[in-house]
């Protein structure tokens, strides 16, 4: 399976289970590798054999824009699922991170896999 991959894109969105949270944006930081249900776009240099990242990434600001999670899990489920079931995706891992959020610590975030990897 070949997996496509999309590293430190950063999203502004109301995330988190405090009060606090909900009154202002904080920067996410999402990795995303993506499994391509086929391999031909390395043979015929088509844009529409493949998963288009550039449109992955428009998605993902558009989601995080209009819905909001209390938890990363909530949220890191909400964009598999999204990337499974609209770009036809057979696996995915999604890795969501805040930044800076805990003293002494980079980043704190979650990880998960769905799917199945062909
Ligand atoms: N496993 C998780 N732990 C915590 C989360 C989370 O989303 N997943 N969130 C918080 C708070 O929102 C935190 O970011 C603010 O202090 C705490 N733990």
């Amino acid at each position: 399976m070949d997996i496509i991959f999309v590293h430190e894109v950063r999203i502004d969105t109301l995330i988190g289970v405090y009060e606090w949270e909900r009154q202002a944006p904080q920067t996410l930081q999402l990795d995303l590798e993506i499994g391509l249900p086929q391999t031909v776009a390395c043979q015929t240099d088509n844009i529409n054999d493949t998963i288009d990242y550039g449109k992955v990434v428009e998605r993902l600001r558009q989601t995080l824009a209009e819905q909001h999670f209390l938890l990363l899990e909530a949220l890191a489920e909400h964009i598999a699922q999204l990337i499974l079931s609209e770009f036809g995706a057979p696996w995915v891992r999604i890795s969501v991170a805040k930044i800076g959020l805990l003293r002494g610590v980079k980043r704190v975030g979650v990880c998960i896999e769905r799917g199945k990897r062909l």
